[in-house]
């Protein structure tokens, strides 16, 4: 008789997390820890093997706690009241309320932030059970390993802060939006637009909120702090250094943190980053002096047709994800009056598996993005097949030499080259 599911898990869990412990043992990494002294991200050096055995942990403890919660309270476990105390954590800066290392009371807390002490305490007690802070004496809360991320790292606090104050209430509008336009394709038709009262899309709203979308902005380059998507994934899995001093055109490429790092390991090649105004004018502030001189902002709309002429390289990480597929369309057609014979169209992005097909954590986080790609802008994440049918509409010249996804990258490099004259 083969064993019950939930011993079988809970052997593979014990299994997996000796190898894991092993591993930090041999590679003299900490060992991981909520403490406020503890590592801020997950101790590991870019091992596919322990990232599958990381991640196939995480799998088994999620479905072996589903398994002893039970339908029922596994239903009534999803709680919305984790946003709020993000929200309100984040609002308040409750994590700048006390130094890092230091201990405060509620009232402190309240006194700083202008809450009050029984807020404070109703939203911290609940924080606390996330792992957010702690309170090791009753009544005095310390700083967490995670906290302290909040009070240390601004792009981080702006992650969490664009997480449940731009993408929690478009989400929670998405029911409405599909009642008032049903199976609409418009980025202006959106959950997003309906809980901003707005009817602009959300990248032309927040070209009308410059703080809104340099907040956004920073929760991108948290994302992008993650290791599956890295820069590097990008700087090592296209031959960029046959271009010799060719022009790599970044569209939609925020501040230019990807081709920072190209630029880096490719001293001859000159970069354009595409965005729009309020990003592009935050980017130039920011370019780092070494490749400066290489690296030019310039402000275009990738709705209309592409100004810089005859580049080796147009280059869209996670942009057509954020795009109906008429849009994508539009958005790949306004490039073809600027490609030279030879061209290259290089699509970095999400590529969605067929269910069941990855790990259940990696899967449900990129058909979560795929519902915030829906509530942002009435978009979706695509399967590889969905991808070619999207990229044989644009032009028959256009051919996809080949689509792969660079081991241990969240995203895929899907490369077009331009047959036409
Ligand atoms: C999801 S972010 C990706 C940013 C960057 N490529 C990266 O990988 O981190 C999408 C970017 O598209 C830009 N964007 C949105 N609409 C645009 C438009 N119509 N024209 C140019 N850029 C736009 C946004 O400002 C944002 O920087």
């Amino acid at each position: 008789m083969s064993a019950p599911r939930i011993t079988e898990l809970s052997s593979r869990i014990a299994l997996n997390t000796s190898k894991l412990n092993e591993y930090f043992v041999a590679h003299n990494l900490p060992t991981p820890s909520f403490d406020v002294d503890g590592p801020l991200d997950f101790p590991s050096a870019n091992d596919p093997d322990i990232d599958s055995i990381r991640f196939s942990i995480v799998d088994d403890t999620l479905e072996l706690r589903r398994l002893i919660l039970g339908p029922k309270l596994h239903l009534m476990s999803f709680s919305v009241n984790e946003i709020l105390c993000q929200q309100v954590i984040i609002r308040y800066r409750l994590a700048h309320a006390f130094p890092v290392g230091g201990e405060a009371t509620f009232t402190e807390i309240a006194n700083i932030s202008g809450l009050s002490e029984a807020d404070t305490r109703q939203i911290l007690r609940r924080a606390i059970l996330l792992g957010i802070f702690a309170e090791p004496h009753p009544g005095v809360v310390a700083h967490t390993a995670t906290s302290r991320l909040l009070a240390e790292d601004e792009v981080f606090h702006d992650w969490v802060g664009a997480n449940v104050d731009d993408l929690g209430p478009a989400s929670a509008h998405v029911c409405e939006a599909m009642e008032k336009w049903p199976s609409s394709e418009e980025p202006t038709q959106t959950g997003f637009a309906l809980a901003n009262n707005t009817d602009k899309s959300i990248y032309g709203f927040f070209s009308d909120h410059p703080e809104r979308a340099e907040r956004f902005a920073n929760a991108m380059r948290a994302l992008g702090s993650r290791d599956d998507l890295e820069s590097h994934h990008t700087v090592n899995s296209f031959p960029w250094g046959e271009l010799g001093d060719g022009i790599v055109v970044d569209i939609g490429g925020s501040r230019g943190t990807v081709v920072t790092a190209i630029a880096r390991k490719y001293p001859s090649l000159s970069f354009v980053v595409q965005d729009l105004e309020p990003v592009v004018e935050s980017g130039r502030k920011n370019i780092p002096p070494d490749v400066a001189e290489r690296v030019q902002f310039m402000a275009h709309d990738f709705l209309t047709p592409q100004p810089v002429k005859n580049a080796d390289v147009y280059y869209l990480r996670w942009i057509l994800h954020n795009w109906p597929d008429k849009y994508c369309i539009i958005i790949l057609r306004n490039l073809i009056p600027a490609l030279k014979p030879g061209a290259r169209i290089v699509v970095n992005d999400n590529v969605l598996p067929t269910p069941g097909g990855m790990s259940n954590w990696k899967e449900t986080r990129l058909r979560s993005t795929d519902l915030t790609m829906k509530a942002i802008q009435n978009s979706h994440e695509r399967e590889l097949d969905d991808w070619k049918k999207l990229f044989a509409m644009v032009d028959h010249k256009l051919e996809l030499l080949g689509a792969e996804q660079p081991s241990g990258s969240s995203l895929w490099m899907m490369v077009l080259q331009w047959k036409g004259d």
